[in-house]
């Protein structure tokens, strides 16, 4: 890879906001590059790959998984570059006002304008703080449900009181042999029906305990009790399992903001105060997704999607001021004349 190569546009970030902002940038016919930390594409959604979303506009409900597809398949179209496993660790400018990215191997890519769709930053799952734990990550210890079908009768333990623990809980249990939630406090802290449905399913809520230790099965490969503790009086349960899932929140990784010598005003510890049209305080840096707010911010994919689709406006009219301030809608575009031409003889090829 040749980083010395002056892009139009880099997006950092590969999620639903940085995959949308790729396509649209290669419809604006802009020399686009992806750099995204995790070895794949899709974000975020990946941490709920077999959960349904409904609320994408004009798509029946999908599985995460399906959105990703389809996002990556999107964000794809016009081939822009993808560095995949690569952390942006900070931004600056040159003497000409073109940035430079750095990160964290050392390598440095050059851009005339960048858009940052970083989400919530680099998401870290809080692991369990018991001593040797990570040796059952390979087995039966997760941090996150990539397969439903995978705990098809099994007895599983959940700990956690939040919403993605009381939402695993919910979707296991008519999966599962039986369910477990160990909550170290007395009520859970999710959404009021979900928490409801909970509590009126065969879900059995421990509250008030902690995982004190992972008693292995004999073979030592995998967890085959979980020992908790319960309350003041140190209480001692134990409940054999198959599956053990943590859910104790993510630890956010937001050093490339922290880090860049650019002023990015922010309206918070986390997120970029910008405008509805995506721009940042810094001429040709734009933000799109769960890292910008503004005035008329959705925080959902379909606010993602407008976020990605003005900052690329905004970045092609950057470079090139008097082009138009969007782009031709994609059915009258020629751009897709000769993919139109490829999908319509498939359609009708028998
Ligand atoms: C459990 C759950 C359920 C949800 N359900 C829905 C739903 O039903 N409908 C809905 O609309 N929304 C839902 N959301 C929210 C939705 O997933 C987010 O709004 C969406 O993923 C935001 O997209 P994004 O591209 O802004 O950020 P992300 O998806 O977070 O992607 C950001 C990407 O940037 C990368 N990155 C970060 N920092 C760097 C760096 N320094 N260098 C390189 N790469 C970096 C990250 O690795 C990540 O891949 C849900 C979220 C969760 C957690």
């Amino acid at each position: 890879m040749n980083t010395d190569q002056i892009f139009d546009v880099t997006i950092i970030g590969g999620g639903p906001a940085g995959l949308f902002a790729s396509f649209y940038s290669g419809l604006r016919e802009l020399k686009t590059k992806i750099i995204e930390f995790q070895p794949f594409l899709g974000g975020k959604v990946h941490v709920y790959p077999e959960k349904m979303i409904w609320d994408v506009g004009g798509l029946t409900p999908v599985t995460g998984t399906q959105l990703i597809e389809q996002v990556v398949t999107q964000g794809l179209t016009f081939d822009p570059e993808v560095v995949l496993g690569e952390k942006v660790t900070s931004l600056s400018k040159d003497e000409k006002g073109q940035f430079i990215l750095h990160t964290l191997s050392g390598e440095k890519h050059y851009s005339k304008t960048v858009i940052l769709a970083v989400g919530g930053g680099i998401l870290k799952p809080n692991k369990l703080c018991i001593d040797n734990a990570e040796r059952f990550e390979q087995t039966n210890l997760h941090y996150s449900v990539k397969s439903l079908a995978h705990f098809k009768n099994k007895t599983v333990l959940i700990s956690g009181g939040g919403n993605s623990a009381i939402d695993w809980a919910n979707m296991l249990e008519p999966i599962a042999n039986k369910v477990y939630l160990t909550y170290r406090k007395d009520r859970l802290n999710g959404h009021e029906a979900q928490v409801t449905q909970l509590l009126n399913s065969t879900v059995d809520c421990l509250f008030n305990t902690t995982i004190k230790d992972l008693i292995a099965s004999s073979d030592n490969k995998k967890i085959a009790k979980v020992l908790l503790n319960r309350g003041e009086n140190d209480e001692k349960i134990t409940v054999d399992i198959d599956e053990v899932i943590i859910n104790h929140g993510y630890e956010r990784d937001s050093d490339l903001l922290k880090n860049s010598e650019l002023d990015i005003a922010m309206e918070n510890e986390y997120c970029i105060a910008g405008s509805p049209m995506s721009e940042t305080s810094i001429e040709g840096l734009y933000a799109a997704g769960d890292i910008l707010h503004h005035q008329g911010k959705l925080l959902l994919i379909a606010g993602a999607f407008q976020d990605a689709a003005n900052a690329v406006n905004k970045a092609k009219q950057y470079i090139t001021p008097d082009a138009t301030s969007w782009g031709m809608v994609s059915s009258h575009n020629d751009l897709f004349t000769q993919k139109n031409h490829e999908i319509i003889k498939q359609m009708y090829t028998v």
